[in-house]
Parts: structure tokens; C-alpha cells; sequence
């Protein structure tokens, strides 16, 4: 499906609102033609009746005309203030339906597409374009589609008292609102892509650059992102001016074509005026309506290089939402026995476009309640365990099983239920600790917290700070120290209470006493029908778990009891 084709699917749902508000612009619109029209005429005859003597003047109907007026200038604001409601909630109503359903489709790419994409692209694509999409009703579809009746209306009005003059209308019109947008567009057509890919490097690197501040500054390398920054704004600053240059030109052609259609009309009618076919006092009012006439054309150069512009953008929001996700969801979700085991059998996963196995042959059995350390050198396949349960990656090879159901036929959403983890890259939400806990266990109460927050050994910390639970740690948790920041972590998984906990290097950052205070406290908190995988390479964490299992070449080894 073409990608017009695409939003107007999106658009569909809103099609009566929309179509109301196409109504009202073409009622603006012809009450404006109407408008000038009517009082070009009435100011002639008006004139001539004025010249024509006392008789002729009595015999003037002016009441009718002038209430025609009124009724054309009170339609004309009114369909007006209305059409901009109207297609306004339309559009943002528009927008909001597109960024649904882009979150829709990327929910599931999460984390592995999203992984390889940069995320102040991501970001851009999401705000910006998703805005652009939105607005092909408002200043694209809704101008040709008014401007397209509204011209066929007009000619014939024309063309009713002189047809000649109906011609250069329409003669005037199409070279306004069909020759010119096309070649405006053509004119601008690489600057508007100049545009687009400029910006989308420079959202990304800027992205970059506030988040890792820090480390540009440690590395020298700030003021050559600065100077790159500035370089593409250059960039884009230089292909805006170009479009901008071109839709100004685009105006002033309009404007100099209506001129010169008024004057043709004039001309025309003029010469029908001498034959005798048409009364003198309608010729100002086809000069008037015939300018009157181009206002609809005007605005569109502008929205046909628009229409570039919301291909481009709807062609990047569509690229990015129809990335098949990595794992295929199951058509029926089943869903795992409580207590659950897991029963890896033979697996073999190798992460998209990778040449290695991360797991292969890989055979592992875990009861309900074990508690397990995972142990072996860094790039060996232990945090790839967590993927895999977590179905963020789907296995190639093999058979796994949890609490006796096949994993390939259990949703991620599902796995998060039984399961919870303090991942080694564990991310802490903007706002305070409160929250952090919150958005864990919704339902928790603020003693729950505080149990958490103890088992963590996060308390003594927390009732220091002045705000309590209410402490803000800024953007992921900036304002704690990568221990405290670790044991919040942990404080959320125990809130949560699951059956299965994996903890990915729970003790990282941690001072000896800390590091053993809070290993006791996590193991004497979980209830003993809770199974723990702990991924370690400290030996001292792994000696407090029942049986340890060495992970090397992507393979899970045996490696007895526990010390
Ligand atoms: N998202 C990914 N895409 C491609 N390859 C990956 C990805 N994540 C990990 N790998 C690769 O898979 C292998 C196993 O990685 P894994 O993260 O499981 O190691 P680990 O044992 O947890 O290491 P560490 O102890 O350092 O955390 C490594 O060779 C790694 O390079």
C-alpha cells in the first residue's frame, strides 16, 4: 500500500468530522467569491442607477443586493470560525491517532530493533514527523480538495455571464493551482530532503550530546560535536532559505497571474460589454470575483511542497513502525504453571546479524525455589539468559520450557508477570523515589515501600534526604550514587514480589559491608518458593546461592554446590 494510501486509512475513523470541515471551508470560501461578487455588481448598478436619473434611481432595487451582502459576509466569518474549529480537532485528533499507533507497533520492536536505531532520531520521528503526518488533512488534502470545488463553482459562475471570461478564469486558476505547486515542488524538492536528513542527524546528535555530556567532556571531543552541530543547523538553515525562497516566489507569481486574470476578465467581459451580450454593471463584478477567485488557489504551492514533506514523513514513521519485531509474538499466549521451572534444552540463539552464537548446546534445569549463581568470564552468555526469558531475542535452536510451557508460545508481557530483574544496564525513572517504586508496584503501600526500600538497605538513605520518598534522583537517577542507584533498583524488584528473580551483578558498586549486608537482607526477605538466578562474578555473592553454573563459549556447566 502506496503511503497516501496508508494515511488515509489512519484518517478514516474521522472521515464525518473531516468532511464537515471540507463543507465549511467551501462555504467559506464561496461566501467570500460570493461577497466581492456581489458587491462589485452592486456598486456598479449602484452607479449606474445614480446616472440614470431620479426614475431610474427609484427604480433601483437596493435593499435586496445589500441584505445579499450581509448574508455573504456573515456566512463567509462564521464557516470560517467554524471550519477552523472543525479541522483543527480533526488534525490534532489526527495526530493522536498516528503516535497511538506508532507506540503500538514499536512496543513490541522493544529493545532489540529499537536498539539499533538512535534514539534522537527515534525521538524526532515520533514528535515531528508523526506532527507532519498529521497535518496532510489540515494543509494538504483540505486546500485542494476546497480549491477544486471551489474553482469548478467559480468558473461556472463566470462562464454563466460570459464565457469568455469563465475561460481565463479557469485559464488563470489552473496555472495557479496546478502548474505552479508542481513546479514549485519540483524547484524545491531536494532542498526539502536536504532538509529532512539534515535534521534527522542533528536530533540524534544532539540527543547524544545531552546524554553523554559528561563523557564528550572527559574525551576533549565537545567542541568538535559542537562544531558538527553548527555545521548541519548551517546546513539546514541554507536549504530552509532556498524553500522558503521558492514558496515566496511561488505567492508572487499567484498573486501577478491574478492580477493578470482580472485584467483578462475585464478584457473579455469589456468586449462582450461593447457587443451588447452583457450589461456594464457586471463587469466590476467579475473582475472582483474573479480575484476573489484566486484566494482559494494561493495556499497551494505551499501545501503541494508540503505533500513532500509529509511523504518524506510519513514514509520515515512507517520505515520505523514496520520493522518486524524480533520476536514474533504467539498467535494464542499460554501461560506458565506458578511454581515454575525452566528446561533449556539444546539452545542455540544468535543475536540478529551477529556471526557468533551468544548460546549454543546451551542445556539448563532450575526448580522452583533454587537459587542459582551464574558465573564465567565477561562475553560468555549470562546476561543473554535474562534476553531470552525475557523474550527480547528469540532462541534458533532448541527447546525451552517454563513452568511447562513452551516459551515460544508465552508473550513478553507474560514473562514479566512471573519474572523480575535488576539488569547490569537497569535504567531509574526521572522523578522521585516514590515513583520509581510506583511505576513498579502500582498497588503498593507507601509501609510496602519502606519494606522494600529496607531489604535494599536503601532505608537509612532515603529517611535522611528531607523529602523521604519523595526525593527527586533526576534523569536516570543522576542524583544518586551508582550503589544507591543499583539498591533502588533492587528495592523495586522486591516490591514487586515475583516468583522468579534475576539479579544481573546485584552487588556492583558496593562496599564489602554493604555488598554482604544487603545479600542477607535480599535472600532472608524473598520467600523461599522464590527462585533467584544470580549473574556474578564475585565469588562471594555466588557462595550464598544453593548451586553455582559456570556459563563459557555459550554453554552452561556444572559447577557443583555452592561453598
Ligand atoms: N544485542 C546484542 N547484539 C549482538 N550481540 C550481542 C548483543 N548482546 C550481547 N551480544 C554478544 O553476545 C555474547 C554474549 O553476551 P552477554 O551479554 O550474554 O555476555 P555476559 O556473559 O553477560 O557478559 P558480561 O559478564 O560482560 O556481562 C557476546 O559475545 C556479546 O558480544
Amino acid at each position: 500500500m502506496n503511503t497516501l494510501c496508508r494515511i488515509a486509512v489512519l484518517m478514516r475513523p474521522m472521515w464525518r468530522e473531516m468532511a464537515l470541515g471540507l463543507a465549511l471551508s467551501v462555504m467559506a470560501s464561496l461566501a467570500g467569491f460570493g461577497l466581492l461578487f456581489l458587491s462589485g455588481w452592486l456598486l456598479a448598478a449602484t452607479a449606474v442607477a445614480g446616472l440614470g436619473g431620479i426614475a431610474a434611481r427609484n427604480a433601483f432595487n437596493l435593499f435586496l443586493p445589500a441584505v445579499g451582502v450581509r448574508f455573504f459576509a456573515t456566512v463567509r466569518i462564521l464557516a470560517r470560525y467554524l471550519e477552523r474549529l472543525v479541522t483543527h480537532d480533526a488534525t490534532l485528533r489526527l495526530i493522536g491517532r498516528v503516535r497511538a499507533w506508532s507506540i503500538s507497533r514499536l512496543v513490541p520492536q522493544a529493545p532489540a530493533v529499537l536498539a539499533r536505531q538512535r534514539s534522537g532520531d527515534m525521538l524526532f520521528r515520533f514528535v515531528a514527523d508523526t506532527d507532519r503526518l498529521g497535518q496532510f488533512y489540515l494543509e494538504v488534502l483540505l486546500p485542494f480538495a476546497s480549491a477544486a470545488i471551489c474553482c469548478v463553482v467559480f468558473v461556472v459562475v463566470t462562464g454563466v455571464f460570459s464565457r469568455p471570461a469563465g475561460m481565463v478564469l479557469a485559464a488563470g486558476l489552473l496555472v495557479c493551482g496546478g502548474v505552479l505547486p508542481v513546479v514549485a515542488e519540483g524547484l524545491s524538492r531536494r532542498a526539502t530532503h536536504r532538509v529532512s536528513h539534515q535534521q534527522d542527524a542533528m536530533h540524534a546528535d544532539l540527543t547524544e550530546v545531552l546524554q553523554g555530556m559528561g563523557e564528550f567532556l572527559f574525551l576533549g571531543a565537545a567542541e568538535t560535536v559542537q562544531e558538527r552541530i553548527a555545521d548541519r543547523q548551517a546546513d539546514i538553515r541554507h536549504a530552509r532559505r532556498h524553500v522558503a525562497l521558492i514558496e515566496g516566489g511561488a505567492r508572487c507569481a499567484t498573486t501577478i497571474i491574478a492580477m493578470l486574470g482580472a485584467v483578462g476578465i475585464l478584457a473579455v467581459a469589456g468586449y462582450a460589454c461593447r457587443a451588447g451580450s452583457l450589461p456594464p454593471a457586471c463587469l466590476p463584478m467579475l473582475a472582483l470575483g474573479g480575484l476573489a477567485a484566486f484566494d482559494v488557489v494561493s495556499p497551494l504551492p505551499a501545501a503541494w511542497q508540503l505533500m513532500g514533506q509529509v511523504r518524506l514523513a510519513a514514509a520515515r514513521v512507517f520505515a520505523m513502525c514496520d520493522t518486524p519485531p524480533c520476536v514474533v509474538s504467539p498467535a494464542v499466549t499460554r501461560c506458565p504453571n506458578d511454581p515454575s521451572g525452566l528446561s533449556l534444552s539444546g539452545i542455540g540463539l544468535r543475536y540478529p546479524g551477529a556471526e557468533r552464537w551468544a548460546l549454543r548446546h546451551a542445556d539448563l534445569l532450575v526448580g522452583q525455589g533454587e537459587r542459582v549463581a551464574l558465573v564465567g568470564p565477561s562475553g560468555a552468555g549470562k546476561s543473554t539468559l535474562v534476553n531470552l526469558l525475557f523474550r527480547f531475542y528469540d532462541y534458533q535452536e532448541g527447546t525451552a520450557r517454563f513452568g511447562g510451557v513452551d516459551l515460544k508460545d508465552v508473550d513478553a508481557d507474560v514473562m514479566a508477570r512471573h519474572i523480575g530483574v535488576v539488569a547490569q544496564d537497569f535504567h531509574l525513572f526521572q522523578g522521585s523515589i516514590r515513583r520509581n517504586l510506583a511505576i513498579a508496584c502500582p498497588t503498593a503501600t507507601e509501609a510496602a515501600m519502606w519494606q522494600a526500600l529496607r531489604v535494599a538497605r536503601l532505608d537509612a538513605f532515603v529517611q535522611e534526604e528531607p523529602a523521604g520518598l519523595d526525593t527527586l534522583i533526576g534523569e536516570g537517577g543522576v542524583r544518586l550514587s551508582g550503589g544507591q542507584a543499583r539498591r533502588l533498583a533492587v528495592a523495586r524488584v522486591v516490591l514487586r514480589a515475583p516468583s522468579w528473580v534475576i539479579l544481573d551483578e546485584p552487588t556492583e558498586g558496593l562496599d564489602a559491608a554493604t555488598e554482604r549486608d544487603l545479600m542477607a537482607a535480599l535472600l532472608q526477605a524473598l520467600p523461599s518458593r522464590t527462585t533467584i538466578l544470580c549473574i556474578t562474578h564475585n565469588p562471594a555473592v555466588a557462595a550464598r546461592m544453593d548451586r553455582v553454573v559456570r556459563v563459557e563459549g555459550g554453554r552452561f556447566h556444572a559447577a557443583g554446590r555452592a561453598p
